[in-house]
C-alpha cells in the first residue's frame, strides 16, 4: 500500500489555550499534545471584545482567528526550530448567546448575577468556533447547541456566585460542574459547551493530516505535554 503523504507522524499538536477545560477535554479523546498558553506579556482579554452590533457566530469564528494569529506569532517566538508544516495549532472559543446578544466571561458577581437571570427559564445558544493550522492550511468549524435553563431563584443564583464557578466561564455557568443542575435540556454538544466540540475537532485535526495512528512509534513519546 501506498503510504498516505497526509499522514505524517512527525506532526506535533499545539493547544493553544489557557483553558484547563480545553486540555482535559483533548485528553478525554486521547490526542497527544503540547500546550501552547498565551504567554504573560499577551493581551488575551484585548482579543475578546465584540464589536458594535457583531453577532455572535461572527464573533466567535473571528476571536478564533485572532487567537490563532497570537499562537502562530507565539510558536514562531517560543519555538523557532519547530516548522510550521510539523505543527498543528488548535485554538477554539466559546460564547454565549441569547436573543443575538454575547454573554462572556462575568466581569464581577453582580455581573454573574445579572448573566444567570438573564439567562434565567430561557433557552440560549453556546457556539463554539474551533481553527487547525498546519502550514499555510487552516481548517476551521463552528458548534452551536441549544441549552434550556430552569426558573433559577435569586437564592440559586446567590448560591451559585459563591461556589466560585461562574467566573472564567462564558455565561458565567459550567455545564461540568454544579451549573448542570440548571440545564433542563440541552442540544448539541457537550463537549462544544464546555469549550472544545471533540467531533469537530477531531475532524479538523484529521483534515490537517493528523492520525492517532502515525507510521512511526515516536509520536505519542515527543508530543506528551
Ligand atoms: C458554557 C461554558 C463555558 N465554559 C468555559 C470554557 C472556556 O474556558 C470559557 C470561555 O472562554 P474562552 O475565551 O472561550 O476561553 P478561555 O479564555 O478560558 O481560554 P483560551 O486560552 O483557550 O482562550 O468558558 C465552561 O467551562 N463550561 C461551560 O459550561
Amino acid at each position: 500500500m501506498q503510504p498516505n503523504p497526509n499522514r505524517t507522524s512527525a506532526i506535533t499538536v499545539y493547544l493553544a489555550s489557557a483553558s484547563p477545560r480545553r486540555q482535559e477535554l483533548l485528553r478525554q479523546i486521547g490526542v497527544p499534545f503540547a500546550l501552547l498558553a498565551p504567554l504573560p506579556d499577551e493581551n488575551s482579554e484585548a482579543l475578546e471584545a465584540a464589536l458594535p452590533g457583531e453577532p455572535p457566530a461572527d464573533y466567535v469564528q473571528r476571536v478564533t482567528r485572532l487567537k490563532l494569529e497570537a499562537a502562530r506569532e507565539r510558536l514562531a517566538r517560543c519555538r523557532p526550530e519547530v516548522s510550521p508544516e510539523a505543527a498543528v495549532l488548535l485554538c477554539a472559543d466559546t460564547t454565549v448567546a441569547l436573543d443575538g446578544v454575547i454573554y462572556g466571561k462575568p466581569e464581577s458577581t453582580d455581573d454573574a448575577a445579572r448573566i444567570l437571570r438573564t439567562l434565567s427559564g430561557k433557552t440560549h445558544q453556546v457556539l463554539t468556533a474551533v481553527c487547525v493550522q498546519r502550514g499555510a492550511a487552516r481548517h476551521a468549524a463552528l458548534q452551536t447547541s441549544q441549552v434550556r435553563f430552569a426558573a433559577l431563584s435569586e437564592q440559586d443564583i446567590a448560591d451559585y456566585i459563591v461556589s466560585g464557578e461562574p467566573f472564567g466561564k462564558a455565561g458565567a455557568y459550567a455545564l461540568q460542574g454544579r451549573g448542570a443542575a440548571f440545564v433542563e435540556h440541552l442540544s448539541g454538544s457537550a463537549s462544544g459547551i464546555i469549550g472544545l466540540p471533540l467531533f469537530e475537532t477531531l475532524q479538523l485535526l484529521r483534515a490537517a493530516g493528523w492520525s492517532a495512528h502515525p507510521h512511526s512509534p515516536t509520536q505519542q513519546e515527543t508530543t506528551r505535554p
